[in-house]
């Protein structure tokens, strides 16, 4: 487990961190989710102590690291951009750690191949870092800061400067990777679809504050605040209350949507709405629609849904949100 508590950062009169409290439990993946400048790499690199606390403690496991140099933290850190060693094999990168310990050369062969293999270099060892690509330098990374067993692996955006192709497989690999080796990461990302994607708990930050902790489904159906449910995925504004756009039902006539909503007991009545566009996203449809206040929103519909409305621009509908008390009381909200 790592507890970060009180943790204070002021750069001039710019709070970074402002009294953050956060429990990491140990062998989990966690991310560190916000906007740019929330704070979350100050916190990270708090963890890791390159960055020095104005007031708070940081504990690993059992032991208060607070004043305790990186070196001896017991981490293993890697950033967005990693600093290779340009003129070393990868095998030689990879074994740097264990090479600076002394450890005996064979128990150093045996850990670089095992970690090569998880990580799929094992072909690339007497490559340069120069002859990979961006991907395979992260895995890289990786490995080299898995070498030394890590209590703790702190991520900085790992997979930031690459390709969102890319960045999909890495982080399907790391979830593997961590369902493998077990040892508590903490990931700092702004992306909340790697967040939600790769992580057992997230801690999303604002303005240098905890906004919610909790795991991916919790976050996104139970959002403590406007500002987690916007990051979280996509939202509308409906007669001021934020939805998102698959809790909003459509209908052709006024008294079936009145009727619905007043079954389910949604939020924001029933709003009389012109639909401006009908987007096709695979199996997903999105409807672009106005109100008559001139409040502008997107639906988002199955496939089914929206084929049995047959929508055109220009049609009149009406909206209402569908926010069950008791979910097993709610049928599909789709009477035209
Ligand atoms: N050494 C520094 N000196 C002054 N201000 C700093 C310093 N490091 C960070 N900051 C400021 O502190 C705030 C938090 O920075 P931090 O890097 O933690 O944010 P972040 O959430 O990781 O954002 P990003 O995703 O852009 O890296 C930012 O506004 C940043 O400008």
């Amino acid at each position: 487990m790592i507890s970060v508590t009180g943790a204070r950062k002021n750069y001039g009169d710019f709070v970074a961190l402002d009294d953050v409290s956060l429990d990491i439990p140990a062998g989990s993946l966690t991310a560190l989710l916000g906007p740019s400048g929330s704070g979350k790499s100050t916190l990270l690199r708090a963890i890791a102590g390159l960055e020095g606390l104005d007031a708070g403690r940081v504990v690993i496991g059992d032991r208060d690291v607070t004043g305790v140099p990186p070196r001896s933290r017991g981490i293993g850190f890697v950033f967005q951009h990693y600093a290779a060693f340009k003129h070393m094999t990868v095998r030689d990168n990879v074994a740097f750690g264990l090479s600076i310990r002394k450890r005996p050369k064979a128990e150093i062969k045996r850990k670089v191949d095992d970690l090569l293999e998880i990580v799929g270099l094992d072909g690339f060892q007497h490559r340069y870092p120069a002859q990979l690509s961006g991907g395979q330098r992260q895995r890289m990374a990786l490995a080299r800061a898995l070498a030394v067993d890590p209590e703790v692996l702190l991520l900085d955006e790992p997979f930031g400067a690459l390709d969102a192709k890319v960045r999909a497989d890495l982080r399907q690999w790391l979830r593997r990777l961590h369902d493998e080796v077990h040892v508590t990461t903490v990931l700092v990302t702004h992306d909340q679809e790697e967040a939600l994607d790769v992580a057992d708990r997230i801690a999303v930050l604002d303005k240098g504050r905890i906004q919610q902790v909790g795991d991916p489904v919790t976050l996104y159906e139970r959002p403590a605040n406007d500002f987690v449910m916007s990051f979280l995925g996509s939202v509308a504004r409906l007669a001021g209350h934020l939805v998102r756009p698959h809790d909003i039902a459509l209908h052709r006539s006024r008294a079936a949507a009145e009727q619905l909503d007043a079954r389910v007991g949604g939020a924001a009545g029933v709003i009389a709405a012109v639909v401006d566009r009908v987007v096709r996203l695979g199996f997903e449809v999105r409807v672009d629609l106005h109100a008559d206040s001139g409040e502008v929103f997107s639906a988002q519909l199955t496939r089914a849904e929206a084929d049995a409305l047959d929508l055109r621009a220009g049609d009149e509908v009406f909206a209402h949100t569908v926010e069950p008390v008791n979910p097993a009381e709610t049928e599909p909200a789709l009477a035209i």
